[in-house]
């Protein structure tokens, strides 16, 4: 029996590391998990905020019936705080300014007329207290803003930012290379033969590692068994995770299955029963390094890239687990073999709320345009073959 796609996940799932953590800038930190907590290092907002340029009275004023007021200061954000001794005198102030506090109440200057340094009222309609964002409203001195665990989004940074956090301790990621393999590929500013093509998954996983804070490195191996040897014993030495694209199904050059058993990489399992990615291949070195053998397939390396890796990734970091995502088919689909399906999707949420998925097959796992074309896979489960217009189904998204 082949391993389902449920069972492959748990077998690599079994497998987390702990690369342990690293201090960094706070800027240079986005994309990457928190490690530690971010405190708020003082009340947020850390005084009592005006909220809209105008002038800041006295609400007793108001009660009073006063409806014109002398300007007795000018007060910018960032200037010591103003006062006014009398109830008909106010202060010019700024969004951003302390509120001083012998006033109490904001009017923008959109509801108030200024001429010969005296101030009068446009409207009656005026709360006390108004215009005004409390000290400590959001959060408290001490509080905690940010958790580990968290991806630090741009929210983050902001965050880290405003409580003075130059540093950041984030979750270490592993040291990751990239091997594609076959003397069928030349690099991106190379002219292929008639018979060649450009290497572009290499590049494709690159691109999906760098937006999940990796740097990995790339190395193409030619069809040649001592130099695959050669090679995969060298990234052993000097990297955590070996993401191979290639060489792993039964074609008479596929020599990577061979190298990894005679480097002690023992087989977790090979072939998942799913389509695209069938000969997929994951195996850990006694070190604990693991090797995550993608078809060279472009859609099958995609598929597996983000069903298994990111998700092995997340688990290692240690990021909050996300809700999964679910769609709804939008016509009929039929898929004959017994294997789960990922079929390329695209998805547009409807006028009733409903994500819908309209699916995009295009010409099997060697038609890496249609991935253009598609931001998700829809995982057809592999029991059933007919799946309906309306059904909702589990979505593997990738934009
Ligand atoms: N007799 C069988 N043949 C094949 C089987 C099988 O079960 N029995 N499985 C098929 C499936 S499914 C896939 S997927 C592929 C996987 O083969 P490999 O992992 O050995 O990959 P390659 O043969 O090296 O390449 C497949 C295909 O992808 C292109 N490729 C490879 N690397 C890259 C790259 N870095 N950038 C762009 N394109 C790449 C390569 O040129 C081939 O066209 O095996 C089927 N065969
Ligand atoms: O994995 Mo293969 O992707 O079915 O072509």
């Amino acid at each position: 029996m082949m391993t389902t796609v449920q069972e492959a996940e748990k077998l690599i799932l079994a497998q987390l590391r702990d690369y342990s953590t690293e201090n960094m800038g706070f800027e240079q930190a986005l994309g990457r998990v928190l490690a530690e907590p971010i405190k708020a290092d003082r009340d947020l907002p850390p005084f009592n905020r005006v909220t809209m340029d105008g002038i800041a009275i006295n609400y007793a004023a108001i009660e009073k019936g006063i409806s014109t007021f002398k300007i007795k200061a000018t007060q910018a954000a960032g200037d010591e705080p103003a006062a006014i001794e009398e109830l008909d005198e106010c202060i010019e102030i700024m969004t951003g300014a302390v509120m001083p506090a012998s006033v109490n109440t904001v009017i923008r200057y959109e509801d108030v007329e200024i001429r010969a340094g005296l101030a009068s009222l446009h409207t009656r309609d005026i709360k006390p207290g108004q215009n005004l964002h409390l000290q400590g409203a959001d959060k408290k001195d001490g509080d905690t803003l940010a958790l580990p665990g968290q991806l630090i989004t741009p929210a983050i940074i902001s965050l880290a930012a405003s409580v003075g956090k130059a540093h950041l301790l984030v979750k270490n990621v592993p040291r990751v290379v990239i091997i594609s393999s076959g003397d069928e590929l030349v690099d991106v500013h190379q002219t292929p033969s008639p018979y060649q093509i450009r290497k572009s998954n290499s590049y494709t996983v690159k691109a999906v590692l760098r937006l999940h804070g990796l740097k990995p490195d790339i190395i193409h191996i030619p069809d040649d068994p001592e130099v695959t040897r050669q090679q995969i014993q060298q990234c052993l030495q000097n990297y955590d995770v070996l993401l191979l694209s290639g060489g792993i199904s039964m074609g008479k050059f596929d020599y990577i299955p061979q190298a990894l058993e005679d480097l002690q990489v023992k087989k977790v399992f090979h072939k998942v029963a799913q389509r695209p990615g069938k000969p997929f291949w994951f195996g850990r070195h006694q070190s604990g390094i693991l090797v995550f053998a993608f078809p060279g397939n472009p859609v099958a390396t995609f598929m597996c890239l983000h069903k298994y890796f990111l998700t092995w990734l997340s688990a290692t970091l240690g990021l909050a687990e996300q809700a999964p995502l679910y769609a709804v088919l939008d016509s009929d689909f039929s898929f004959q073999p017994p294997l789960q399906y990922f079929l390329q999707v695209k998805l547009q949420s409807n006028a009733q709320g409903l994500l819908m998925a309209k699916p995009i097959e295009g010409n099997g796992s060697g038609d890496f345009a249609n991935l253009a074309d598609t931001d998700a896979f829809l995982e057809l489960p592999l029991e059933r073959n007919d799946f309906r217009k309306g059904e909702v189904l589990r979505v593997l998204r990738f934009d």
